[in-house]
């Protein structure tokens, strides 16, 4: 299958001010055209959107949205989820009007997160009104490292590493081992749990597999600023808002983005993250990483 990238998220939430704060005024992000009282859009480059935040009863991931090149790759898609056991929905008028896009379909990884596979997304060609004059690394004007990455929890982890990787496409870019005491809900009685992180473009993870369940079906998305200093910013904005810090700033040891951590409204992450890895694909080789950071990166509670 030819995923591309990860192009949006779609998330609900129980308190839809506060992820407007967060979003506009905190991470600096703009928002997007067709905005209403209970859905935000929220653009950080061309695209019409890579977030939308619906208000809803509770707070959890509606949908991870992974981009391929066009119709024909959309088709081919849909037919080996079905091939391969994976129940396929068409997106009905509607769906495909709220997302912009011209082909969608709807599916499940093997731990139940829900995806939803598009081509075609509208493009806003207005000037991107960042707040704070930082700008997000998403692929220049192709948008082709797409939003940033997304870490969905996979409790079914072996199962859902050979559906992204050979079902999706997605290169295997490393592995981590965690400790029991990292994932409290896994099966006891092993000695770690395998944490893996893949991409199907340059950007070195699209893509983290957190081996155990988390109830907002969300452990954190990453957005990745061009400047050290837009990353200072944020996180002094965090500071001043009294948003706790999950996480202090450190570089990760895989992809070597230096970056922080903070609570979202909904329980879970927010890695805001700058000079994050672009991968060669084709000289790539999988890894296992032994420590997390190569410094920083202290979490807290
Ligand atoms: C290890 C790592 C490298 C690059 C990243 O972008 C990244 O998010 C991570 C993993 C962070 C990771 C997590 O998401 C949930 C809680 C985790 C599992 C820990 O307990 C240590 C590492 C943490
Ligand atoms: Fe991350």
């Amino acid at each position: 299958m030819d995923i591309r990238a990860l192009g949006y998220l779609r998330i609900e939430t129980a308190d839809l001010a506060a992820w407007r704060t967060y979003v506009l005024d905190i991470l600096g992000m703009a928002e997007a055209a067709g905005t209403t009282d209970t859905r935000l859009g929220v653009r950080i480059d061309d695209r019409t959107h890579r977030f939308q935040f619906v208000a809803g009863a509770q707070d959890r991931l509606l949908a991870a949205g992974f981009e391929v090149a066009g119709a024909r790759a959309l088709e081919d898609a849909a037919a080996e989820l079905e091939s391969a056991g994976h129940p396929v929905k068409q997106a009905d008028a509607e769906t495909l009007a709220d997302r912009r896009v011209q082909g969608l379909i709807h599916c499940e990884d093997p731990s139940g997160n829900p995806l939803e596979i598009y081509w075609g997304q509208a493009q806003d060609h207005t000037p991107l009104a960042a707040r704070y004059g930082n700008r997000f690394v998403t692929g220049g004007r192709e948008g082709s490292l797409g939003l940033g990455h997304v870490v969905l929890p996979a409790a079914d982890t072996e199962a859902t590493l050979d559906f992204y990787e050979n079902l999706l496409g997605f290169q295997l870019r490393d592995s981590m081992r965690l400790p029991p005491v990292a994932v409290p809900t896994g099966k006891p009685g092993q000695d770690f749990y395998w944490m893996h992180f893949l991409s199907p473009n340059r950007r070195h993870h699209s893509l983290g597999l957190y081996p155990g369940a988390l109830p907002p079906g969300i452990v954190h998305f990453m957005v990745e600023l061009e400047t050290l200093d837009d990353v200072g910013y944020c996180l002094d904005r965090m500071n001043a808002a009294g948003i706790p810090i999950a996480s202090t700033l450190g570089r990760h040891s895989n992809d070597h983005m230096v970056s922080f951590y903070a609570q979202a409204p909904g329980g879970f992450q927010v890695e805001c993250g700058w000079d994050g890895l672009l991968v060669d694909p084709a000289t790539w080789t999988a890894k296992e990483i032994t420590a997390d950071s190569f410094w920083g990166h202290q979490w807290n509670g």
